[in-house]
């Protein structure tokens, strides 16, 4: 199935950003997730990125499927990056600072949509930290729906999910899992679970996996973007009124993070500890 919603990014920096931030806000609402094509990232950058990640799974004693760490800035965090494949530090250095430029203009415009100041969702943001995902190719003998990535909704603020040309991300979309089959050089922007909340659950997080099949390795660079610790989360004034109460109570990242050790739980549901009914 195509993607519901393929936003160009140049509606964004012209005339016709409205009309783009409505698409956004709609795609978030009815969807949780929408796909952005020209958003700017080089795409020398982006198969640097990948071939990288590719490298790095392929060295002889790397048992790793996942590899995760902070990186913006980039260079607070990039010496304690692994060094190995040598192009490691600079290839995936360019990746986030060019993909941190995207995050902030999406969360500007999805903050637009929400009619909440521009920088409403920015002024909280702090970082984003990667996760490159390595799915090997499945045995022959297993299965052959095998699951890299388990169910989940990310708990982020948004997350930007970059794919190689190999399909395995699904949805849910009305109830049914969908495939999002990946468009060259385009990333997927997922709704988290903190956006769940500043909008008041308008913006639902996104339920989704990644399957594995057996012809084909697949290569995914998630970048999560979250809030710094103080940040108060919660739904924006603006969106609370008689007929929309607010379905959270205000808590800060830092209680929402310490909070997700505490409870297993691996879907936007583990915001409803912060449900005013749960005291
Ligand atoms: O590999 C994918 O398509 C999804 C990865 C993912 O959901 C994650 O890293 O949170
Ligand atoms: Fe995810």
């Amino acid at each position: 199935m195509a993607l519901p919603l393929s936003s160009t990014w140049k509606p964004l920096l012209g005339p016709r950003r409205s009309d783009a931030i409505k698409q956004i806000g709609l795609a978030c609402e009815k969807n949780g997730f929408f796909a952005v094509k020209n958003h700017g990232i080089p795409e020398m950058k982006i198969n640097n990125m990948l071939d990288t990640a590719r490298e790095f799974f392929h060295l002889p004693d790397e048992e790793r499927q996942s590899l995760k760490f902070h990186c913006h800035p980039v260079e607070e965090y990039k010496s304690h990056w692994p060094s190995n494949p040598p192009s490691f530090r600079e290839n995936v250095g360019e990746y986030c600072e060019s993909v941190r430029k995207v995050e902030v203009a999406i969360l500007e415009a999805i903050s637009e949509s929400l009619d909440l100041e521009r920088d409403y969702i920015d002024k909280i943001l702090k970082g984003h930290y990667v996760s490159i995902n390595y799915y090997p190719a499945c045995q022959e003998s297993e299965l052959d729906v095998t699951h890299g990535v388990r169910t989940h909704t990310d708990p982020t603020l948004i997350t930007i999910l970059m794919q190689d040309d190999v399909p395995g991300l699904q949805v849910i979309n009305d109830d049914k899992w969908i495939n999002v089959n990946p468009i060259p050089n385009a990333v997927v922007v997922h709704v988290g679970d903190i956006l769940q909340a500043i909008s008041n659950y308008k913006y639902k997080s996104l339920l989704h996996q990644a399957i594995v099949n057996c012809e084909k390795e697949r290569v995914s660079i998630a970048s999560y973007c979250y809030p710094s610790d103080d940040a108060m989360i919660g739904p924006a004034k603006k969106l609370i009124d008689k007929v929309h109460p607010a379905i959270y109570k205000d808590f800060t990242y830092r209680e929402f993070h310490e909070s997700m050790w505490r409870v297993k739980c691996s879907t936007a549901k583990r915001l409803d500890l912060f449900k005013p009914s749960s005291d």
